[in-house]
Parts: C-alpha cells; structure tokens; sequence
C-alpha cells in the first residue's frame, strides 16, 4: 500500500505536484495517467526518496521510504532506463545491486530469465538497445521480490510483443496481491492493463477511481441510432432532451445522455423506424483527453495537427 497525503513539491515558484491525497492499494494495477509535465515522474520520485516533499508525505506500508529497513526488498521501480553503467554487463549490474541490497544473488539468474534477458546478460549494457534497457530496469524492479512497484512509462521502447509481455507481468504481479504503478501515455493499452486509474494534471489529482469508471463518466458514452428517417428522430430525441450529434452515414445519430431503451421507446412511440440501436462505449483516450482538457501545458496548435509540413531552409 502506497499512501500520499497532501503530497506536494515546489521547484522554486513552480508547484509541480499540489496536495495529493490518495491510496495505492494492493492487488491491482493502478495506472498513472497525465499529460506531460503533469507531475507523474517527479510523484513516484518523491515516493522512493529521491526528492523531498515540500509539503505531506508519501508512505509505503504506512512508512517513508527512508526509512524501510530493506528498500529494494520492500519497493522496486523502473524510473529511468538508463540503468546501470554502460561499461558493466547487466549480470554485473543485478549482481552489484543484489549484493549492496542484502538479496541472495541467486535471484540475478531468475530476474534476468523472468524479463527474458538471460542470453545477452554478459554484455555491456552500453550496447543494449532502449527496450533492452527497460528490461534490464524491469529486472532491477523485481530483484528484492518486493511488494510495491512503480514502473515510470515502462512500455516506452518496448516491442508489440514487449507491451503484451508487460501487461502480462504488471497483472501477474497485481494478482499476487502487491501493489503495482504505473505509468503510461499509450491508453488504450492502459485500459486493458490498469483496474484503476489515478489522473492528474499540473501535479493535482483529477480523477481516482476504477477504469470502467473513469470511462463511464466520460460524456463519448452516447446510443448509436440509425434510421431512414434520420431527421424527424433526431427532432423527437431533441425534444425529449437529449443530445444529438450526426454520425457516420446517412442515416445515423449518436445520442447522449441515454441508454439504447430510451432511444428505442421515443423511436417506437413516434412510429419511426430503426436500422440499429447500439451503445457507444467511449475510449479512455476520450475520458482521458476530456479529463485533462486545461490542464494540458504542451499541446499543438492547430497547424501543427494539419500536419502542415515544418518550411524547408534554403
Ligand atoms: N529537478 C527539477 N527542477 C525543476 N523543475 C523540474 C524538476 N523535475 C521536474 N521538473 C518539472 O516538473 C514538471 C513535472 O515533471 P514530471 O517529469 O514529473 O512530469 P510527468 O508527468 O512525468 O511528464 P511526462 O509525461 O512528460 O514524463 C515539469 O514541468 C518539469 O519540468
């Protein structure tokens, strides 16, 4: 269990991370979502003691880090892939870290296996490409065997088949009762990964709640609706309050605020005719984006999403 009260951090006038108040419970996988310089990395920095809060605290197992008797056997993370150095071979790294930690170095083989990193563990980690770092971090993360771990964006460099394994490894680990992390900005592999989703922007907390709930607030949750008389349902459906925006096709409507019954029964009374009548379940990346609309600080303007190209020198 992970747990910040009031957790803030200044950087001269600059608050980055503003009172956050929250549990990080055991047994499931909590995703950590912001937009960038949002205050995510520097969060889990202050959680493992590697900067100091400015104001409130971070606790794991209701203690500060600094003063967990065997950290890396309590909390592992994966907070920078350039771990270790880049003249050592990464068994001489796992074996470094072991040895300075109190952990038997039998579990350097067993880690180096589990992130699938045993046939090139005698080579210099300088040589390793950014996936292979992130898996060497990974290795380094789950050494102790401890029962907390944050992963800062471990995906990051990760292969399609390196996602899949650490969306298989985060749950594993989350079903064996610890607590697990993490961050990510690939959201929709966060939906199938997180069970709950921890948001925040410009260091405040905006959302703490399950995924499936996080989702079901978002305002793209909507009823398609087709019929081949589109205008005369979208008038009855607007009388009636809801929202109606066209969709794709000739025919369709996306409908907000009701469920497929509702739209159903006013089409029914009114004697129109449908084509379909399904639910539209929004993204995360929808919630996401309508969560964190204002808090963003680096967003593109509008030229640079026509993608028009950057002019040339001459
Ligand atoms: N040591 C520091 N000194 C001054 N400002 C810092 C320092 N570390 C972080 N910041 C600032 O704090 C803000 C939050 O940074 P942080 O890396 O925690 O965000 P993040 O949510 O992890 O972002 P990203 O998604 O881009 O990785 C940024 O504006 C960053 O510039």
């Amino acid at each position: 269990m992970i747990t910040l009260d009031g957790l803030s951090k200044r950087y001269g006038e600059t608050a980055v991370v503003s009172a956050l108040s929250c549990a990080i419970a055991p047994g499931r996988v909590t995703g950590f979502l912001g937009p960038n310089g949002a205050g995510k990395s520097t969060t889990m920095r202050l959680i493992v003691g590697l900067d100091t809060p400015s104001a409130g605290s971070a606790l794991i197992g209701g203690q500060p880090y600094a003063r967990l008797r065997h950290p890396l056997r309590e909390v592992g993370a994966l907070l920078d892939a350039r771990a270790g150095h880049p003249g050592r071979s990464a068994r001489a790294h796992l074996r470094g870290l072991a040895r300075s930690n109190g952990i038997p170095t039998g579990r350097v083989d067993l880690v180096l296996e589990a992130v699938g990193l045993s046939e090139v563990a005698d080579r210099r980690v300088g040589t390793y490409s950014l996936g292979m770092g992130q898996r060497l971090g990974i290795a380094a993360a789950l050494l102790g065997d401890p029962e907390v771990l944050l992963f800062d964006e471990p995906v990051n460099g990760l292969d399609p088949d390196g996602v899949a394994w650490v969306r298989r490894l985060t749950r594993s680990l989350a079903a064996e009762g610890r607590t697990v992390l993490v961050s990510s900005h690939l959201l929709s592999e966060m939906q199938e990964t997180a069970d709950h989703l921890l948001v925040i922007g410009r260091g405040r907390l905006l959302a703490d709640a399950p995924v499936d709930e996080v989702i079901a607030a978002s305002s793209g949750n909507a009823v398609l609706v087709r019929s081949p008389e589109r205008d005369a349902l979208g008038t009855v459906l607007a009388d009636a309050g809801l929202t109606v925006r066209q969709a794709s096709g000739a025919d369709g409507l996306l409908v907000g605020g009701a469920a497929c019954d509702t739209v159903g029964a006013l089409a029914f009374r009114h004697g129109l005719p449908l084509r379909e009548l399904s639910p539209r379940r929004a993204s995360l990346e929808e919630a996401f984006l309508e969560l964190t609309s204002g808090s963003a600080q680096f967003t593109t303007s509008e030229t640079t999403d026509r993608t028009t190209p950057i002019p040339r020198e001459r």
